[in-house]
């Protein structure tokens, strides 16, 4: 198990946002963390990547919890906000060193593994850009070179089909496919439920800060009682939230 998650509660306030939740993520599974706007998947996320701390409940990687190595804890994710963050003085060559200083690599062999996936996202001519001159979904793509470039156990990626253009998705794809092969395990939050049926080994269902339902898409049919159901049916039965008009 790459990521286990043990029983955590926790939130902003003294009010928890999250009860209880449990889940895993396996060494070479792509998981699928799906909810309602509100339901909890960021928060969670925040845990997992240590910028909040659970009221109770445990979070580990590879059996290493963050306060018995804090340092080893972050250098064993990566992780792709939905809303990328750069610096705006740094050109994406200078992110990528950056990166290759924060998880201790040796810059010559970090800008090699790195311009594949500059390759692969088709950002050659952009090497010494700044953030300022690109796109939004070019931001994403830097993010996505950035956590791509280091081999780490886990990979944490926010909502990645929404900024991302077909071409790009089709890359994100590839990687994720080499990354699993690898035996990496990677965690992805995203409303696209078509893309995450296609893609997602298994699914982690959240609804109001609760689990309610985690495994297989045949798993969840059947449990359900809806074979053959797609993971859009299978959703709205699970978040009871059809709103019809
Ligand atoms: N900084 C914060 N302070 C207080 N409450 C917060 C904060 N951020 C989120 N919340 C609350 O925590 C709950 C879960 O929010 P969270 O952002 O984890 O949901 P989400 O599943 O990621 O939603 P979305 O799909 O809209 O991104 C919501 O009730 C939200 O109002």
């Amino acid at each position: 198990m790459t990521l286990e998650i043990k029983d955590i509660t926790g939130g902003y306030s003294a009010v928890p946002v999250l009860n209880n939740v449990s889940f895993s993520v396996k060494k070479g599974e792509l998981t699928g963390l799906i909810g309602l706007n509100g339901a909890g998947k960021s928060t969670t996320i925040k845990h997992i990547i240590g910028l909040m701390q659970p009221f109770s409940g445990t979070i580990s990687i590879n059996g290493q919890m963050i306060k018995q190595n804090p340092k080893a804890y972050r250098q064993a994710f990566a992780f792709v906000p939905e809303t990328p963050v750069l610096y705006e003085e740094l050109t994406l060559k200078e992110h990528i060193e950056l990166t290759a200083l924060a998880y201790g690599l040796e810059k010559e062999e970090a800008m090699k593994r790195a311009l594949r996936y500059v390759k692969a996202f088709r950002l050659e001519e952009k090497l010494e850009w700044f953030p300022a001159y690109f796109s939004k979904g070019m931001k994403q793509k830097v993010m996505l070179v950035c956590a791509f470039m280091v081999d780490v156990p886990l990979y944490v990626i926010d909502e990645p089909f929404l900024g991302l253009d077909p071409l790009g998705i089709h890359t994100f794809r590839e990687i994720v496919s080499e990354k699993k092969k690898q035996g990496a395990a990677i965690l992805m939050s995203t409303h696209v439920l078509s893309a995450a049926e296609k893609d997602c080994d298994n699914f982690v269902v959240l609804h109001n800060g609760q689990i309610s339902h985690s495994g297989t898409l045949a798993n969840m049919q059947e449990a359900l009682a809806m074979p053959g159901a797609s993971l859009d049916d299978l959703y709205f039965r699970l978040t009871e939230e059809v709103i019809t008009l």
